[in-house]
């Protein structure tokens, strides 16, 4: 089936072992936090807040570092390819000791670190500011006290530092993703106000200048969140706007916008203005919900724009969900496939075909292009590149997972 599947693609211009080896280069950063539904590995963990919200009870959620990484481990040998871990700062190696946020170093993550080189992946960082008793009044950055913005600064700036010796360590620069969720329920009388302080505590996070080989720093919008309804200070023109002064990367989350706006069509404006992309690839429904990606229109479009801009070389791709309705491994490997599936199908698309069809004006042309692609053995091809990295296919992967779940996570609780 690849065989014939791979001459068809040529014969429409296609080279389909290019498209695999741009595929196989594209690592797509897993988060963590899909493994134990945003809970980290602090002392004394507290329930999620700062308007995060994860439904669902089903068995099995990995309650320790070692489960999470032993959860990463069955993830990994699920997906093609190479890819990267992508943590959050609460779910340091503590060792059962209070380390408040504004005391994290790297002794904290090193054992991370250590079992991202044995897994021979890199690493990427966010400082988490959210689910403490310093958020809990909806501002960290922006807070109007000034003892609350250092707290908070202080921990960015561990967590920018931290990344910058996972990069090195592991040869790889980490992405480190500042997201706030700072915000308010009703209407502010002080918008500006939040926003010049969110600016100055930026500011003052970034101001020391590390090296890009080592960690690349990334600012995250949203739209509105639980209790951040009427006012979210970090808003994307806000983000924008400060990626652009500071020519760090923009994260787009595909969760973080109105229902109806795709983040695709703002992929190719913003990498005008800024180096680098960062995606939090999600599936809002209704909400900033963070369903499971899936092999949906909205992933495969977001995908077909990386290609079509030539941005991948500029894009780090990274996820964000948690469903703990389902089990936390097939929730983890769907949506990260579907992501691959979408990435996949925006290379094998006819480029130059398409191309041509646009500029000489004949769209009917590229409709009908656009359509047959649809209809082309693009899931042999994966199912090829699936058996190259010996990982399951399609009809191989539930099984695997029903598996595990009978073996390892059945075990725990
Ligand atoms: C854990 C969060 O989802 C994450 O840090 C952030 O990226 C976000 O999207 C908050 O809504
Ligand atoms: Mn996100």
């Amino acid at each position: 089936m690849y065989q014939e599947a791979k001459e068809m693609y040529a014969s429409i211009g296609v080279d389909v072992e290019q498209a695999l080896t741009a595929l196989a280069s594209t690592p797509i950063s897993l988060h963590c936090w899909q493994g134990d539904d945003v809970v980290g590995f602090e002392s004394g963990a507290g329930a999620l807040g700062s308007g995060l919200a994860v439904t669902g009870n089903y068995p099995g959620k990995a309650r320790s570092i070692d489960e999470l990484r032993q959860d990463l481990e069955q993830v990994l040998s699920l997906l093609p390819g190479k890819h990267r871990l992508n943590l959050h700062a609460i779910y340091g190696d503590f060792g059962g000791q209070k380390i408040d946020r504004d005391a994290i170093e790297l002794a904290h993550f090193q054992t991370w670190i250590d079992w991202a080189q044995a897994q021979g992946i890199g690493m990427d960082f966010n400082p988490s500011n959210f689910s403490h008793a310093k958020a809990d009044d909806g501002f960290t950055l922006s807070h109007p006290d000034a003892g609350i913005r250092d707290f908070w600064i202080e921990h960015c700036k561990r967590s920018r530092a931290i990344a910058a010796e996972m990069g090195k360590q592991l040869g790889s620069a980490a992405v480190t993703n500042v997201w706030v969720p700072d915000g308010m329920k009703d209407l502010p009388a002080d918008r500006q106000g939040f926003r010049q302080r969110l600016s100055d505590s930026l500011d003052a996070v970034f101001a020391d200048k590390l090296d890009a080989a080592h960690n690349i720093d990334a600012v995250e919008c949203k739209l509105f969140g639980i209790g951040s309804e009427s006012f979210v200070v970090g808003s994307h023109e806000f983000y924008m706007g400060y990626a652009q002064k500071q020519q760090t990367a923009l994260c787009l989350d595909a969760g973080h916008f109105h229902p109806t706006e795709s983040i695709a069509d703002k992929i190719s404006s913003v990498l005008m203005y800024v180096p680098e992309l960062l995606l939090h690839v999600s599936r809002g429904v209704r909400w900033d919900s963070d369903h499971v990606v899936l092999f949906d229109d909205a992933t495969q479009q977001i995908m077909q724009e990386l290609v079509r801009c030539d941005a991948l070389p500029r894009t780090h791709i990274g996820l964000d969900f948690f469903d703990a309705s389902i089990n936390r491994i097939a929730a983890w490997a769907i949506g990260t496939r579907a992501a691959q599936k979408s990435l996949l199908l925006a290379l094998l698309e006819p480029r130059a075909a398409l191309l041509e069809a646009e500029l000489s004006g004949d769209y009917t042309t590229r409709l009908a292009l656009l359509e047959q692609a649809k209809a082309l053995p693009w899931s042999a091809v994966w199912a090829e590149f699936c058996q190259r990295n010996d990982v399951p296919d399609e009809l191989g992967l539930l099984a695997k997972v029903k598996d595990y779940e009978k073996t390892v996570l059945s075990a725990r609780n």
